[in-house]
């Protein structure tokens, strides 16, 4: 359905009526990417729905673009079913991406031109008048908050803006449904909030997000629901919630011993909480309640030179599902 903002809430330069149904707006089955004999993306089933955020979460080389290429009909699929918008991206694909804005990871902005011109010069491929195109792009520039940098040339903007600039290109054509890969990227915190904010506004509009991150904070805040990848494969699908409670405990109590050797003092844990990771620095015990942890590893002669009781989260469902962290990939 639709959401409609309120009175206080900045326009998005969206149409109304968005496409809503259950047939899911991406459905893949069995997705195969190759190159030569490297198999990227291995037998993929991904299902989309109208106005939901989806979100492909993995280490880098997990498979992640090159999924989201197939979706885009930029790159065709090896192998598997794909049916989008409900049409078939090898023969509809310039229908399908007339209602697709895509916001890649190397943002292909055009350094020398200013952001205006960069939008209004897009908004030209799509067929857009010039008059209309000029419209678009300074609405566009105001809802991802450029709208005083119109004159300034890409090259003197910040990584933030850019990415943000690069939001609104995706934007020029009304989209239905956004790809964003890796829309965070190399931003500092604040820049990455800015972004956020304004995808969290086209969501309430109704507009599909399909993004790709390795940052699970990402995943977590953005998505509705999403897919765990790793070597081309999906580990685990659903909510961000949900994928947490299945995977782990609430709790997780994080272990330091300013030490290179952990496993004497993982052998001491043994029996307390659910579940141990041994981790390069440092432990991880899963327990429902982090709380009562601490006293009893005073009890077993453990001191730790740091414990850290914190909420488990995306991070820990990756850690359990494939013995690794997203970091460290
Ligand atoms: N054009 C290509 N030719 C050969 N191998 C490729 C090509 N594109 C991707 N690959 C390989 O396919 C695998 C998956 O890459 P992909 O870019 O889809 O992963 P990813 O999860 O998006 O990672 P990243 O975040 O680093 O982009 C990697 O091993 C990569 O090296």
């Amino acid at each position: 359905m639709t959401a409609r903002p309120g009175p206080a809430e900045q326009t998005v330069p969206v149409s109304p009526g968005r496409p809503s149904s259950d047939t899911p707006l991406i459905d893949a089955r069995g997705l195969v990417k190759r190159f030569g004999d490297r198999i990227a993306v291995d037998g993929v089933d991904v299902a989309v729905h109208a106005g939901e955020a989806f979100g492909f979460l993995g280490p880098n080389g997990a498979g992640k673009t090159s999924t989201m290429r197939m979706i885009g009909c930029v790159s065709p699929p090896s192998g598997g079913e794909l049916t989008v918008l409900g049409m078939d991206p090898l023969r509809d694909g310039a229908a399908i991406r007339a209602r697709f804005g895509v916001c890649p990871q190397d943002d292909h902005l055009d350094p020398e031109l200013t952001t205006g011109d960069n939008l209004t010069t897009y908004a030209r491929y799509f067929g857009i008048s010039r008059r209309d195109a000029r419209r678009r792009a300074a609405e566009l520039l105001d809802f991802v908050q450029l709208g005083e940098r119109a004159g300034s040339k890409v090259s003197t903007l910040s990584g933030g803006m850019k990415r943000r600039l690069a939001i609104a290109r995706a934007l020029v054509n009304d989209p239905d449904v956004i790809l964003l890969d890796e829309p965070t990227t190399g931003l500092d915190p604040q820049a990455r909030h800015l972004v956020w904010d304004r995808l969290f506004r086209l969501k309430r509009r109704g507009v599909t997000l399909v993004v790709t991150t390795h940052y699970m904070d990402e995943a977590e805040q953005l998505c509705d629901r999403l897919v765990i990848m790793d070597a081309g494969k999906i580990v685990a699908e659903g909510s961000p919630p949900s994928l947490i409670e299945r995977y782990c405990t609430k709790d997780v109590v994080e272990l330091r011993f300013g030490d290179d050797a952990l496993e004497p003092y993982a052998d001491k844990l043994e029996g307390i909480g659910d579940r141990l990771e041994v981790l390069p620095d440092r432990i991880l015990l899963y327990a429902a309640d982090g709380d009562t942890v601490a006293p009893v590893l005073y009890g077993r002669d453990l001191a730790p030179s740091g414990v850290l009781v914190r909420r488990a989260g995306l991070e820990d469902v990756f850690l359990r599902l494939t013995g690794r962290t997203l970091v460290e990939d």
